[in-house]
């Protein structure tokens, strides 16, 4: 296992496939995504499309079972998600510059202690910062409304403005939170794989109101970005 989640991952160039033999694989967390994506990418066949599970453990798990069979050129963890206030409005698209586990570590006295700080491997996956840039501004050509920046992995949907408030503080920056993307980014780091997420904003971080998420129209955003994502890719 490769322990070092911030070492370099290959660049989507050199060995690696850009252009229409680039193999692409998908993951999201449910089948309602997956559909989204599929729609999007209107029977592209060098994308695979596949649903992980929901969480980090699932999400890993999946991943690196398909990893385990076969050749990809860039995964890709793709969903829904909440998005910060301020940072990423509902309906919009967030492409993840840096993916985190945000709740990975230890209450302390003094506060939150993250596994890098407690000496235990790390909790940010690195995204190569040109496929951002060069996805983000396809999408934008595109007509959509799309924030760069941190994607926040957790265990448990935020439900409280403290929280909010509290991870936004830990990780300046945060865009967006959903809970498979840490998973899947250590499976493709682990096979020198890389990756990219992209979440669809349904709901803001905060206080939980489950009935105003906007399931369809993230999922509709989210097709919108599958497709942009195939003239991008190939
Ligand atoms: O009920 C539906 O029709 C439906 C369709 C697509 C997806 C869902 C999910 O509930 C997927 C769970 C998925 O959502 C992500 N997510 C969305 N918002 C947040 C959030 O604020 N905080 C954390 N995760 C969020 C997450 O990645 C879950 O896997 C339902």
């Amino acid at each position: 296992m490769n322990d070092d989640l911030n070492a370099e991952t290959p660049v989507v160039s050199g060995s690696r496939q850009r252009g229409p033999g680039m193999r692409v694989l998908v993951m999201t967390a449910v089948s309602a995504e997956r559909d989204a994506v599929l729609r999007g990418l209107r029977g592209a066949s060098n994308f695979d499309v596949l649903v992980a599970g929901v969480g980090t453990a699932a999400a890993a798990v999946s991943t690196a079972k398909v990893l385990a069979t076969a050749e990809y050129d860039l995964v890709v963890t793709a969903g829904i998600g909440g998005g910060f206030i301020g940072k990423a409005e509902v309906g919009s698209l967030v492409v993840a510059d840096e993916i985190v586990a945000a709740d990975l570590g230890a209450q302390t006295p003094e506060g939150f202690r993250n596994l890098d700080e407690l000496g235990f491997g790390s909790t940010r996956v690195r995204v190569d910062a040109g496929l951002v840039i060069r996805v983000a501004e396809a999408l934008r050509g595109a007509g959509l409304a799309v924030t760069t920046g941190p994607v926040l992995t957790v265990s448990t949907v935020t439900g409280t403005a403290a929280t909010a408030a509290e991870l936004a503080a830990r990780v300046p920056g945060a865009a967006a939170e959903a809970m498979e993307g840490f998973g899947v980014a250590t499976a493709a780091h682990d096979r020198g794989v890389p990756i990219l997420e992209i979440r669809a904003i349904s709901n803001p971080v905060g206080p939980r109101d489950r009935a105003a998420w906007r399931i369809n129209e993230a999922l509709d955003a989210l097709e919108a970005a599958s497709s942009v994502l195939l003239e991008v890719l190939i």
